[in-house]
């Protein structure tokens, strides 16, 4: 096995507030196939060195960042993970990043994750384990390939993958002192954006490769609509940037053993229409011949949530049913608020995070509603795919790349797999919405897009190898 470290501010089964969770959890498995053993670094937010009964201290040190600090190895969901123990940084009430507001030392408590992962790249830790390659993960260990610059005994290669270009990891310039960043580095060339330190930005400049979640998000970042701000920088490291779109954990995701649902399969899809029944009695719905749309998301206008309630009204008419889970802009809530009062029995509201429920959602639906107004990759299409949930998404990024839409030529063709629309507004999204009930009302032409989807191969296997190739190039 050839050893690569994965630097993360999160990870499923220990913490999750989105999608980077579910790829850092699921890459170490499909990546071992490739024969690359992965080490996952990630702090030690409260409670964590329990559930990953980390015991093994393999570094220590009097003063990281200002406190005293460990890296224990445990187990969990089988992998190896590398907790960064630094009570004075992590040892809090909040989540990882501070709930409902930001904690003010954010940009310390993330340069101390990818410092640790620097000095893992030298080789501190006790067991003797370094990696050949370093793998980053956001603005939260976007620092990390900086580090590593000042000093590479080892000639650690460094890939950086985005996740979410919206967050980039700003700081106060007055900190590069205390963050251990030199002055010079503080030039537009390196870290400085529009006056401040970006993290996100140091590690798309100094990482030997740059990676997104999607090709088409590849192409879109180099284009100021999407880059947001960064694109000059991604355009000039294009030659060095690809995009490689998420798999979806095939164990944890499966309608024929997922333990919160009745089971099913694409062979027999009998079990999906008692998931419906219940999902319509879990969210005080009438009972309804037409599709049940679901949404489970961020209640932000990122991901196209204030189109949802004008184009409601109408599908509603046309016989289709709402259940949404989710949680974020206040205005957004509000609206939905409002909307689940006006058409009540017919549109469902759950504010917050759940889990099992979401799991229950995807097996009891018809469609899935994502429409998204950039979408690096997205996961929630992948899980309806594999759920026989249709999915609908906007026509943008890893949206586009994973969905075949169910236009005349691939319908014929027998092809489809869910529905795009474009442009991301909301006639177009009632105008899709129009043409997601036609096509519900021919249940076998619905069984056959539901069956393609489900028989699709949504897992990790192509796209670990890509990393895997990726690995071997920077590895010196
Ligand atoms: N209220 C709720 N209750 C339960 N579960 C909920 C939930 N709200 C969201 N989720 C879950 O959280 C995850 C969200 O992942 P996404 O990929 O859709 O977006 P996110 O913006 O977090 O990820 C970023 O990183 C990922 C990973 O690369 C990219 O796919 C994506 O495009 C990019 O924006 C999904 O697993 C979803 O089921």
């Amino acid at each position: 096995m050839r050893n690569v470290l994965s630097v993360t501010s999160e990870c499923v089964p220990l913490i999750k507030t989105g999608g980077l969770a579910d790829v850092a959890g699921a890459l170490p498995s499909a990546l071992a196939e490739h024969g690359w053993g992965m080490r996952t670094l990630m702090p030690a937010y409260s409670g964590l060195i329990a559930k990953a009964a980390a015991k093994k201290v393999l570094w220590q040190s009097d003063d990281l960042f200002g406190g005293s600090a460990r890296v224990l190895q445990g187990l969990c969901g089988g992998n190896v993970m590398l907790l960064l123990d630094a009570p004075h940084l992590y040892e809090r009430a909040g989540g990882a990043y501070g709930n409902p507001t930001d904690f003010a030392d954010n940009p310390q408590r993330f340069a101390a994750l990818s410092y640790m992962a620097a000095e893992i790249a030298r080789g501190v830790l006790t067991d003797g384990w370094r990696p050949e390659v370093v793998h980053a993960h956001d603005w939260q260990a976007g620092l990390t390939a900086t580090y590593l610059k000042q000093k590479n005994p080892y000639g650690v290669g460094t890939v950086m993958t985005v996740h979410n270009i919206a967050f980039q990891g700003l700081a106060p310039a007055a900190l590069l002192g205390s963050l251990n960043l030199p002055l010079s580095s503080f030039t537009p060339d390196e870290l400085e954006y529009w006056g401040q330190i970006s993290t996100l930005k140091a590690g798309l400049v100094h990482s030997d490769v740059i990676t997104t979640v999607s090709p088409t998000y590849a192409a879109e970042l180099m284009r100021p609509e999407f880059g947001m701000g960064l694109e000059g920088v991604l355009a000039t490291r294009a030659g060095d940037l690809s995009g490689i779109l998420n798999g979806i954990d095939m164990d944890v995701w499966s309608p024929e053993a997922d333990p919160e649902i009745t089971s099913y399969s694409a062979k027999s899809l009998a079990g999906k229409k008692k998931n419906k029944q219940a999902l319509l009695a879990d969210f005080g719905l009438a009972k309804t011949d037409g599709p049940l749309a679901i949404v489970v998301s961020r209640l932000t206008s990122q991901k196209g949530m204030d189109l949802i309630a004008g184009a409601a009204p109408e599908f509603i008419a046309n016989g289709g049913a709402l259940a949404i889970l989710g949680s974020g802009d206040p205005d957004i809530e509000d609206a939905l608020r409002l909307l689940a009062r006006d058409f009540a029995g017919k549109v469902g509201l759950r504010i917050g995070y759940d889990e099992a429920l979401s799991h229950r959602m995807f097996a009891g639906g018809d469609v899935v509603l994502v429409p998204s107004r950039f979408e690096p990759c997205g996961l929630t299409q992948l899980y309806g795919l594999r759920y026989g949930t249709v999915p609908v998404v906007a026509a943008t990024g890893g949206l586009a790349d994973s969905v075949v839409d169910h236009n005349l030529a691939a319908a014929q063709m027998g092809v489809s797999t869910g529905f795009q629309f474009h442009p991301i507004d909301q006639i177009s999204l009632s105008h899709c919405l129009r043409g997601v009930i036609a096509a519900y009302s021919n249940k076998s032409g619905w069984t056959r897009l539901q069956k393609r989807g489900m028989n699709q191969d949504l897992g990790w296997g192509a796209s670990s190898a890509t990393y895997a190739a990726l690995y071997e190039r920077v590895a010196k």
